[in-house]
């Protein structure tokens, strides 16, 4: 996307020096620094300190990752248990979003059907960097398909602008280009729709104050940022017209994992007759499931995140204290909203309902015979 004038994305392949390279979100918004992934190791860690996050950006990585586990330093690339066991770890590196699973069986698959060292290199790098840019073609349909929405909505309002509630951060920092839940918007802005996004700043990482407050405002779309309870109140007062949020797994029934606090805005918005909706690429489906709640599996990251506040202080990032130092935390990285809480899916091919037959009939071709993550 442009930021400042420069087209940017959250991850690329640099073909003059063969390395795949990414933003350090950690660092954002306040300062831009790229880091090389060389080794599986640091490819893992990218991932599991998020350096990387968001489901589609997490299955690019995981992609590009087999690549870079089979050019590293000391590879063993034409051994297949060695390359399954590297790729078994990278897989691993966090539970929730589907699209890790995906992007890294995709690869390792091309890679396996090649046996010569050189070829296996290319396969997987083809394979790679063709993840890459579907997700990117993916999210821009999303984007449109989701303009629908808020043009039906922009109607009704007689000129006054369309408030729009998010949480977490689905942008494009999450994807490769528009995002998912932030795809509508960007589009709907550019088609000269008036919007507003209210921006849940979404604690512990602060992904909205931090990445979509970040996205919004490098775009020119007007935003607030707002505490993570705040949404009810708002929509209890008419100011939400509607919510659009990403997901990281979502069943074939319609249940949706998404970041922490999701759930308690679609019970907001359901009690308000606001309209819920989730925006994915099928990458993000998992078509072997349909209870979210029992099957899917919710990361608990370090409570540290939640006692320690990150905060940009004197050109560098701190770390304070909130809570006495003795006090347990439970931090729970995401929640699971139930397919009856959700007005629609927005996804590449198009807009459907919340349940497994809305779901399937949009998606006939995907199979519920192989198990993701
Ligand atoms: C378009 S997927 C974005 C999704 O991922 C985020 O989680 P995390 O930042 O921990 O990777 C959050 O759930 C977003 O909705």
């Amino acid at each position: 996307m442009n930021v400042d004038g420069k087209q940017m994305r959250p991850i690329w392949f640099d073909n003059e020096s063969k390395t795949v390279r990414v933003i350090d979100q950690r660092r954002l918004p306040h300062e831009l620094i790229v880091q090389d992934l060389t080794t599986n190791d640091q490819v893992i860690h990218a991932i599991k300190e998020m350096y990387v996050r968001g489901a589609p950006l997490i299955g690019a990585t995981g992609a590009l990752g087999v690549y870079v586990i089979l050019v590293q330093k000391g590879n063993q690339g034409a051994d297949d248990a060695w390359l399954k066991r590297e790729c078994a770890r990278l897989r691993d590196a966090r539970p929730t979003a589907t699209n890790l699973a995906w992007g890294v069986d995709r690869v390792m698959e091309k890679a396996l059907n090649a046996s010569e060292y050189g070829a296996r290199v290319a396969a997987a790098l083809k394979e790679a960097l063709g993840v890459v840019e579907e997700e990117a073609v993916n999210c821009r349909k999303i984007g449109e398909f989701g303009l629908s929405i808020i043009r039906e909505i922009a109607e009704k309002k007689n000129g006054e602008p369309v408030n729009i509630l998010t949480h977490c951060n689905a942008g494009w920092l999450a994807c490769i280009e528009y995002g998912t839940a932030t795809a509508p918007m960007y589009t709907a802005f550019d088609a000269g729709i008036d919007i507003h996004v209210w921006v849940d700043e979404t604690r512990p990482l602060n992904q909205g104050s931090r990445l979509t407050a970040w996205e919004l405002g490098k775009h020119g779309i007007r935003h607030t940022v707002i505490t993570d309870n705040a949404g009810g109140h708002l929509m209890q007062h008419g100011m939400v017209d509607l919510v659009i949020v990403g997901t990281d797994r979502t069943t074939r029934a319609g249940d949706v994992a998404n970041k922490i606090g999701t759930y308690l805005k679609a019970l907001a918005a359901r009690d308000n007759n606001v309209p819920f909706y989730v925006a994915l690429p099928s990458s993000t489906f998992d078509w072997t499931i349909t209870d979210g709640v029992k099957d899917i599996p919710i990361e608990e990251r370090d409570p540290d995140e939640i006692k320690f506040v990150q905060g940009f202080c004197d050109g560098k990032i701190s770390s304070v204290l909130v809570p006495p130092e003795s006090s347990p935390a439970a931090n729970h990285a995401f929640d699971v909203t139930p397919a009856r809480l959700v007005s629609g899916f927005i996804t590449e091919r198009g807009i459907c309902g919340a349940g497994e037959e809305q779901i399937m009939a949009l998606f006939p071709d995907k199979k519920a015979d192989k198990k993701i993550g």
